[in-house]
């Protein structure tokens, strides 16, 4: 499988883009002509840039407005068209990408296109070189591929083909399934490139909002699968316009086109088993049965608050490592691990150093912990491992979000005894009262708005998951963009992403003051809230306040009984409700750079997060973290 990508997708320096997209593992590159234009270097220069990096240069696009001129117009297009082939010449490259045109003057008229195509298709074998006609969805006559196409067959000249390009099509909502009867050696380079839903100018949306497939909501997966249904095995390039991606990393936004493309193959590989495709193979996506156990990092003075904290949710100190200082508290099914090794060469140590006090890692319950990792190192993501002490366990493990450990457990008779083999029983004070807590229900991760898109296909790329729709969470030091994703089939594994602008919003303050840590909180489930709550009195646990302005608008809103109004407000608990079912929350006061616990119920299939709720959530943060609201 050939990789590729345009330059204009990659922020920085030329230098800069070519070197992230070929670290990245992309075997071919698109020039953009104005990231060419704009460097100060010859077309051989370049050339050998290119080369130096191990990368082909698989396009050299876009050349414009030339098909369909009025006669003056059209000598120039041709002129201009030959000095752009004497530069692939000497860029090393033999295809030029042609869009359709866009110019109030062009004529329209397939038969004469076709004809500027046959003439220019005359010329380019001359210079050794090949053209690929594209549609804009935007374009002036020719918007569709398949008139695109129509054009490409009554030009009917080997020098002559077509470039499909998924946004394109799929903007339009064009059936992807009519390429399935193009011949695929007339494709000369396909384009790959997802958008989210928007209702807006398509040429506005195109090169703006354009992301990588899988990040979007395009049927790129369909469009993918009718390409290969046609024999198509040049190159997949993405072209992704994005005003973000400009302005982000080129090494992480190189990563997560090449993690996309990767993906994107693999699916189209599942949905069609009979065509032979040269993908890499790799186990199918990962089906999560839940959070085995979430890992803290911290120190003998600093862990105090968060164990003071853990035994007013009703957790006890159940047992602690043989040879490392690490403690397990369990409530439930619930696994919390507390690290305080100081050794040198440990993870947790190190994280511990500049995180402070966090949560750096999680377990996973799987099927088979060996081909998880497996499947995300196909995806690219790193594998992670320690130097073991005698006796203890290797867990299969990744790096996930922000520089955190993802492990993974399983039944096998080696992973299903990590617990007895590792720890030994410690007799702890029970709490005073059961608090009820089952087991996580949630995991809550906060990163830079501008990553969100990175972690939503690092996790949707390696584990069996559906998204849900992002939503705005307003808090008064700015907007926080929210989405969830959740395991599938079943929903046992669920983390919500939280994307943070700035550092003025109680989300962005505790990204910037952890130094990138990124759980923020960890949402425990109930099944009996109030009985939950009276546990939680009894054991110390001190709620997060809400105001009662909040209760006022809940009882109006939903119509609720003045009783059990009260009783949500006594102990302090959100509610919500939808057509599926209820949804009860608890707080727990902020502890460390602002992270938290939340205890939640579901009733019947009610299948959100509370998203209304968060406002007031964070204005009880806000209050607490500084008296004025305003977090310091
Ligand atoms: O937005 C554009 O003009 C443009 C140019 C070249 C392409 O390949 C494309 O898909 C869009
Ligand atoms: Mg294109």
């Amino acid at each position: 499988m050939q990789t590729s990508i345009a330059t204009v997708s990659i922020s920085g320096e030329f230098p800069e883009k070519l070197a992230a997209i070929a670290r990245a593992g992309f075997t071919g590159v698109e020039i953009f002509e104005n990231d060419f234009l704009t460097y100060d270097a010859s077309p051989k220069e370049v050339a050998k840039m290119v080369s130096d990096h191990g990368l082909e240069i698989t396009l050299f696009q876009p050349f414009r407005d030339f098909e369909g001129m009025p006669d003056l117009h059209r000598a120039r297009a041709f002129e201009r068209a030959e000095r752009k082939f004497e530069i692939m010449d000497e860029l090393g490259t033999d295809l030029m990408l042609i869009c359709s045109n866009v110019s109030p003057i062009s004529l329209g008229g397939i038969d004469r296109a076709a004809a500027d195509f046959r003439e220019l298709g005359e010329r380019a074998a001359k210079h050794g070189v090949r053209v690929g006609y594209e549609a804009l969805a935007w374009g002036r006559h020719v918007n569709d591929h398949r008139d695109a196409w129509e054009v490409v067959r009554r030009a009917d000249h080997a020098n002559v083909g077509l470039i499909l390009d998924s946004f394109h099509t799929l903007a339009r909502k064009i059936d992807p399934n009519s390429i399935r009867s193009i011949p695929g050696d007339k494709i000369f380079i396909v384009q790959l490139a997802d958008a989210p839903l928007f209702d807006m100018d398509l040429l506005y949306w195109s090169r703006h909002f354009r992301n990588m497939p899988g990040e979007g909501d395009l049927p790129v997966v369909d469009f993918m699968r009718a390409v290969a249904a046609t024999g198509y095995t040049g190159p997949l390039s993405l072209e992704i316009f994005n005003d973000q991606f400009r302005g982000g990393s080129p090494r992480a936004i190189a990563e997560d086109g090449h993690r996309s493309l990767v993906y994107l193959m693999d699916q189209v590989q599942r949905q069609e088993p009979d065509i032979r495709l040269s993908a890499p193979t790799m186990p199918a996506p990962i089906e999560t049965a839940g959070v085995a156990f979430v890992e803290f990092a911290s120190s003998a003075e600093d862990k105090e608050k968060l164990t003071t904290l853990l035994r007013t949710l009703g957790f006890s100190r159940t047992a602690k490592h043989r040879t490392r200082d690490l403690d397990l508290y369990i409530k439930g099914d619930i696994r919390i691990l507390i690290n305080t090794d100081g050794t040198e060469n440990s993870f947790a140590n190190a994280s511990y150093s500049v995180h402070g006090t966090s949560a750096y890692a999680f377990g996973l319950k799987v099927a088979d912990a060996e081909e998880a990792v497996r499947r995300a190192t196909a995806l690219g993501a790193v594998p992670f491992s320690e130097p073991r002490r005698s006796g203890e366990v290797p867990v299969p493990a990744i790096q996930g979000v922000s520089n955190s450990v993802i492990y993974f457990l399983d039944d096998s008779p080696e992973l299903s005894r990590v617990w007895e083999q590792e720890f030994e029983p410690v007799a702890d004070e029970q709490t005073p009262a059961d608090t009820k807590l089952l087991r996580i229900d949630h995991l809550a991760q906060t990163t830079r708005y501008d990553e969100m898109l990175t972690w939503l296909l690092f996790y949707g790329s390696i584990f069996s998951t559906r998204r849900t729709p992002m939503v705005d969470v307003v808090d008064p030091g700015g907007l926080v963009r929210s989405q969830a994703i959740e395991s599938r089939p079943a929903p046992d594994f669920r983390v919500t992403l939280n994307g943070a602008d700035n550092r003025k919003t109680v989300a962005g303050k505790f990204l910037a003051e952890s130094f990138g840590t990124s759980i923020q909180h960890i949402a425990l489930a109930t099944d009996d809230i109030f009985g939950t709550a009276a546990g939680l009195a009894a054991c110390g646990f001190r709620a997060l306040p809400i105001s009662r302005n909040y209760y006022d608008d809940l009882e109006a809103r939903f119509g609720l009984e003045p009783e059990f109004a009260d009783a949500l407000r006594a102990a302090s608990i959100l509610y919500d409700r939808d057509d599926n079912g209820e949804y009860f929350q608890i707080y727990s006061q902020t502890f460390g750079e602002g992270f938290f616990f939340e205890i939640v119920e579901r009733r019947g299939a009610y299948n959100g997060y509370g998203a209304m709720n968060a406002p007031f959530r964070i204005a009880a943060q806000r209050r607490q973290l500084r008296p004025d609201g305003v977090p310091r």
